[in-house]
């Protein structure tokens, strides 16, 4: 901010030069005239008058490309600030809030709409600051030339920022409306590229490209509409500049001429000005018009900030990160997350939104090293309260202890460098299979750790099978990898991280055999160093477990080892029955 002041003042010095500038060109062409063709002088004594117009058209020119690069380099800084706060506000912003909207829109106003924000600065802040300094100068100039073209100029010139005020004020409603069309189509446009297969297998192609189609009209119209009132907006100011023009220029040729009431240096020299003033009001219109267009952009930017900054505050109206206990302060505690957390649930509640699906958990112990298994029905929240565990949702109110000290008062960082999370479909980046495991690893690792984490995961017998091996292109734009492969690739990650707490959401598809097997096996040897949490659906697991949580609902009804719930808790009973004949009917 303190760099943009630093630049806007000299913005306002390089504006008032600028001003001196043309106003001293226009004396000096207007005596060089004077001399060479009213008082017939030789060129050798006009040759320093000449050499003088010379160097300040110079300054002139050199002055304009100042303020130029100034509103450049303001715009530069400007947008590196919001691409910066955006980006910023993306990587915080609550994972609620990450899932809701659309993926495309939210590229389009962190890509084009800071772009768009360029012109604010590069254009309408230099005209501005130039409007606001250059025609005061040069009316106080005229007025003392000869005060009748003063009043005229006087007279027309509201006329422009009156009719530039109409058509911003028309513009700013359009462009706001054009930022939302175009958001709305990249949206669109990048939803129905990722869901083209399912909209095929439905038969909804056809359907998706005439919602895109629309939406792509929708985006023409409001482009198109800016722009007709663009060029009207040129043509009524030309036409005012012109006609003032004109009206000056009559009045000076019948002083002149008629009342011979003036000398020909004055009126040329005030001929000279007038025109320098319309157009620099002008090319302020102008200026202002793609300002408008510009502070739509940024609206629209400031507006995703201001929704995913609300985001951060949970239901109760607290600030960000867990603060439900009324702790505020972020103590970094590495000591205490050196050893196997244990975990305590301390009447944790949540839900997504008011009047939706609540959790709530009781009182709860998890032991450090225990293996815990989550099981529920669909939809009981079992992935809810994964999440909340993680640390990735804030619980409306109650606490998450971990070693004894609330969670939220961890430091992030520290805290994701304990935790792995291997979800049902982890997330394959762009790029080699090598480096998609080494994200695992927080500093430099060495190819043969990523080797040996490979091996771990059981995923040696897939990359022996690939030509590149573990140079392997994959993710988007690459070899496409099956959902077992990419749970051995999150599990590979996990052992070059070897946390201290596994969270691990069990797939739900039955994977063949020995893929189980060898997953079963990874997973095993990586829970031996850890506490592990699982949201379990296999029998295996949850018979394995040391303890299980049962959510029904929303609730987490009871909590024991397998044969104690068995005995004491029916739904349960019932849903390892399921389970039972499920897996003898298979
Ligand atoms: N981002 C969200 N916004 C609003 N509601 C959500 C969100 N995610 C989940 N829910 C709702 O919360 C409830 C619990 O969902 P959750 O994913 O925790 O269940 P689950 O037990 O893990 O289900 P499953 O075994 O099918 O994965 C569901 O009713 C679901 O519709």
């Amino acid at each position: 901010m303190s760099s943009q002041r630093k630049n806007m003042t000299l913005l306002a010095v390089i504006s008032l030069a600028l001003g001196a500038a043309i106003v001293s060109q226009a004396g000096l062409l207007a005596e060089a005239v004077q001399r060479v063709f009213v008082e017939r002088a030789s060129f050798s004594s006009v040759i320093v008058l000449l050499g003088l117009l010379l160097v300040v058209m110079v300054v002139r020119t050199l002055l304009s490309y100042g303020n130029g690069k100034i509103g450049l380099r303001m715009a530069a800084a400007a947008k590196t600030n919001m691409r910066a706060a955006v980006l910023q506000n993306l990587t915080h912003a609550t994972m609620p809030s990450t899932l809701r909207g659309q993926t495309g829109g939210k590229v389009s106003i962190a890509l084009d709409a800071v772009d768009e924000a360029d012109s604010y600065f590069s254009q309408y802040m230099p005209r501005m600051m130039e409007a606001a300094m250059i025609p005061i100068l040069i009316l106080v100039v005229t007025f003392i030339l000869h005060a009748n073209t003063g009043f005229i100029m006087l007279f027309t010139a509201p006329f422009i920022p009156l009719f530039m005020i109409l058509v911003g004020l028309k513009t700013k409603n359009k462009s706001e409306e054009k930022y939302a069309q175009l958001a709305e189509f990249s949206g669109t446009f990048l939803d129905s590229l990722q869901g083209l297969v399912t909209l095929k297998i439905f038969g909804r192609a056809h359907r998706q490209q005439q919602e895109i189609e629309r939406s792509s009209l929708g985006y023409r119209d409001a482009t198109m509409g800016i722009l007709k009132i663009a060029f009207t907006n040129t043509f009524m100011l030309e036409s005012i500049v012109m006609l003032s023009i004109g009206i000056v220029a009559l009045e000076l040729a019948i002083q002149l001429l008629v009342f011979k009431s003036m000398t020909f240096h004055t009126a040329f020299f005030v001929l000279l000005l007038v025109p320098e003033f319309y157009s620099l009001l002008k090319n302020t219109g102008t200026a202002f018009h793609s300002g408008r267009t510009s502070m739509g952009a940024v609206r629209k930017v400031e507006g995703m900030l201001q929704e995913t900054t609300g985001e951060s505050r949970d239901t109760n109206g607290n600030e960000g990160a867990g603060t439900s206990d009324g702790i505020k302060s972020e103590i970094f505690h590495p000591d205490d997350l050196s050893r196997l957390p244990s975990i305590e649930l301390d009447n944790l509640r949540f839900r997504y939104a008011p009047d939706s699906f609540e959790l709530e958990t009781g009182r709860i112990s998890l032991g450090p090293g225990e293996h815990i298994a989550i099981v529920g029905k669909s939809g009981s929240g079992k992935t809810t309260l994964l999440h909340l565990i993680a640390g990735l949702l804030k619980p409306a109110s109650g606490t998450v202890l971990v070693n004894g000290i609330p969670l939220s008062q961890y430091d992030e960082t520290a805290w994701f460098q304990q935790v792995s999370y291997i979800t049902q479909h982890p997330y394959i980046f762009a790029g080699t299979l090598a480096d998609n495991i080494a994200i695992g690893a927080g500093g430099n690792i060495t190819r043969a750790e990523i080797e040996r984490a490979a091996e771990e995961a059981g995923l040696a017998a897939l990359t022996a099978q690939l030509e590149h091996g573990l140079d392997t292109i994959v993710g988007e734009g690459g070899r496409g990898l099956s959902g077992g492969e990419k749970q051995r690739l999150a599990l590979a990650r996990a052992f070059l991280k070897r946390p201290l707490l596994i969270l691990f959401d069990e797939p739900t598809v039955g994977l063949d055999l020995h893929t189980e097997r060898v997953l079963q096996r990874s997973i095993a040897k990586l829970a031996k160093t850890a506490t592990m949490i699982t949201v379990a659906h296999r029998l295996y697991t949850i018979q394995q477990a040391d303890k299980i949580l049962f959510m029904d609902n929303g609730v987490l009804v009871d909590s024991g080892r397998h044969n104690e719930l068995l005995e004491r808790l029916p739904q349960y009973a019932e849903m390892v029955d399921v389970q039972r004949k499920g897996g003898l009917s298979s």
